[in-house]
């Protein structure tokens, strides 16, 4: 029988069609996913599902009995939990006290004093019995991108959770990190747990599931069998058969190229990268790619001024820098595309036009009156060249998919003409046709002769879009490479020769 059916789902936002009369069925067991391009209306449905939204209209069936979904606790009693692109964790606590953040604390004999003996004990038993094996004793922060992901799916399993729903779960992981929460996702679903999994990862998407539920602008195109799933089936339907704009990768072997900046022996006060020895150059696409915990980010933070770090030499475009600062970099023509867009890339509370216009205000302000028409044409233009899914430029940017909140970053980045690039993950939560356009425009910047980074956990995206590779592992630059028919293995090799705590690979 179906554990979960929702019927003629609709839900309207002011005047904005979020979800059309949806049909979707969730069977025990199962791994159904969840494509669609940004703003398809992916999470407006889970959000339904997991009773933060109530649908305008339809009806939602548990077991084949119909029931009343209309707050989170309710559908968690239900057996239907979460997992959002961005940890429900709190930071500074550790591991143990996450885990029990929706519990009632065991307490002594005394009934005052908190039985923390006892708190470790079941949550030994939770991991033992999962087979999840995580430290519970340090905090979230000090965790990497997986051991979060795995602390939030004990704490649903903890919660007895008959639907698992998994929003983009390995945007920030390793290759093998991915492969670890693969293969525990085969353990779910073989005790009968039903796993929903949005990701435009379609490789990921077409591996691991039995049924694959495609939506467009708030419709529902199709639900695709195992046997039917290929990339070229879901894109056709994703794309209503409209062919993807897949623009050349133009060769950027361009005969002069200039050197915007160099790091010599660059290391952060707090050991995350212990050695980081690189060029950028202008014209091209440096790829960087490293396992969890490898100092990519933190790098990149460091070059820009938001890490204090040391050098032996740093030169910015023939200059020496002893101590940058984010106002001098970008004065510098040094833009920053952070990987955690809520945190640094965006004010949530402001509209897309006032995100996007922050860094550029005094060009378009005249002896300090702003000029409208001019502030307006600039962003429509960048919401047109990505795409932006939006009631117009005045929507506040929280009222936004996840994606086209992304595609405001990228907007932003863009406007302030930057010649330097710092990209770290810039197509997370990007549905594909935008990351094709990404991708190119990231190109067509080269050419003009800018120099990006580009950060990504993704080795074919990596493989895909750079001229040359770094590769990092334990905060050290340990390989350059020309990107000249370089392959997967070949850089999870040198990956795993050089890391001590994930061992070489097979
Ligand atoms: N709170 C809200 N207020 C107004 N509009 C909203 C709100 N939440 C979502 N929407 C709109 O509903 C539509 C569907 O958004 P949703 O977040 O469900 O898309 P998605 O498929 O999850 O996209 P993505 O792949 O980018 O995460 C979008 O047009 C979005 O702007």
């Amino acid at each position: 029988m179906e554990l979960l059916t929702m019927k003629n789902i609709s839900k309207v936002f002011g005047g904005n069609q979020a979800l059309d009369s949806i049909y979707l069925s969730i069977n025990p067991g199962e791994v159904h996913a969840l494509v669609g391009e940004n703003g398809a209306g992916k999470s407006t449905l889970i959000k339904i599902m997991t009773g933060v939204y109530q649908p305008t209209s339809g009806r939602i069936l548990w077991e084949g009995r119909p029931v009343d979904v209309s707050t989170p606790k309710e559908a968690q009693t239900l057996g239907i939990t979460a997992i959002h692109q961005d940890r429900q964790l709190v930071p500074h606590f550790n591991g143990l006290e996450n885990l029990f953040l929706n519990k009632k604390y065991p307490l002594k004999r005394n009934r005052i004093q908190i039985d923390w003996k006892k708190m470790k004990q079941e949550a030994e038993a939770l991991k033992n019995s999962w087979g999840i094996d995580i430290p519970l004793d340090v905090p979230v922060s000090d965790m990497t991108p997986s051991e979060r992901t795995l602390l939030e799916i004990l704490r649903a399993m903890d919660a007895e959770s008959r639907i698992l729903i998994l929003d983009e779960p390995t945007a920030s992981l390793s290759d093998k990190e991915s492969q670890l929460l693969f293969s525990f996702i085969e353990r779910l679903r073989s005790q009968g747990v039903a796993i929903i999994y949005i990701s435009h990862r379609l490789e990921e998407v077409i591996r691991i599931s039995d049924r694959v539920t495609v939506l467009t602008a708030g419709k529902l195109i199709t639900t695709l069998t195992k046997d039917q799933l290929s990339k070229e089936v879901i894109i056709h339907h994703m794309t209503d058969g409209k062919a993807l704009n897949h623009k050349k990768k133009i060769s950027s072997d361009q005969p002069k190229k200039r050197t915007l900046f160099q790091v010599e022996n660059l290391r952060t006060k707090d050991g995350r990268v212990k050695q980081a020895n690189f060029s950028l150059y202008s014209n091209e696409i440096l790829g960087v790619y490293g396992l969890a915990g490898s100092g990519r980010t933190e790098t990149l933070e460091s070059i820009f001024g938001l890490r204090p770090m040391k050098t032996d030499a740093f030169y910015l475009k023939g200059e020496a820098i002893t101590k940058p600062n984010p106002t001098m970099m970008i004065e510098n023509g040094m833009v920053m595309i952070s990987e955690n867009r809520h945190e640094e890339g965006l004010i949530m509370g402001n509209s897309i036009i006032h995100n996007m216009t922050l860094p550029i205000i005094n060009s378009i302000s005249n002896r300090g009156k702003m000029q409208r028409n001019k502030e307006q044409n600039i962003v429509d233009k960048e919401m047109n060249r990505f795409n932006v899914k939006a009631t117009s430029a005045n929507q506040t940017v929280s009222e936004l998919s996840g994606g086209n909140q992304q595609k405001v970053v990228l907007g932003k980045a863009l406007l302030s003409n930057p010649d330097i690039y710092l990209c770290d993950e810039p197509t997370q939560a990007v549905d594909i046709m935008t990351r094709s356009e990404i991708h190119s425009f990231l190109h067509q910047q080269a050419e003009l002769g800018k120099g990006i980074v580009f950060v990504s956990s993704d080795l074919n995206e990596i493989l895909e879009v750079s001229d040359r590779v770094l590769l990092f592992s334990e905060g050290e630059t340990v390989a350059e490479l020309e990107n000249k028919q370089l392959s997967p293995s070949q850089i999870l090799n040198i990956c795993y020769h050089y890391n001590r705590t994930e061992g070489v690979s097979e």
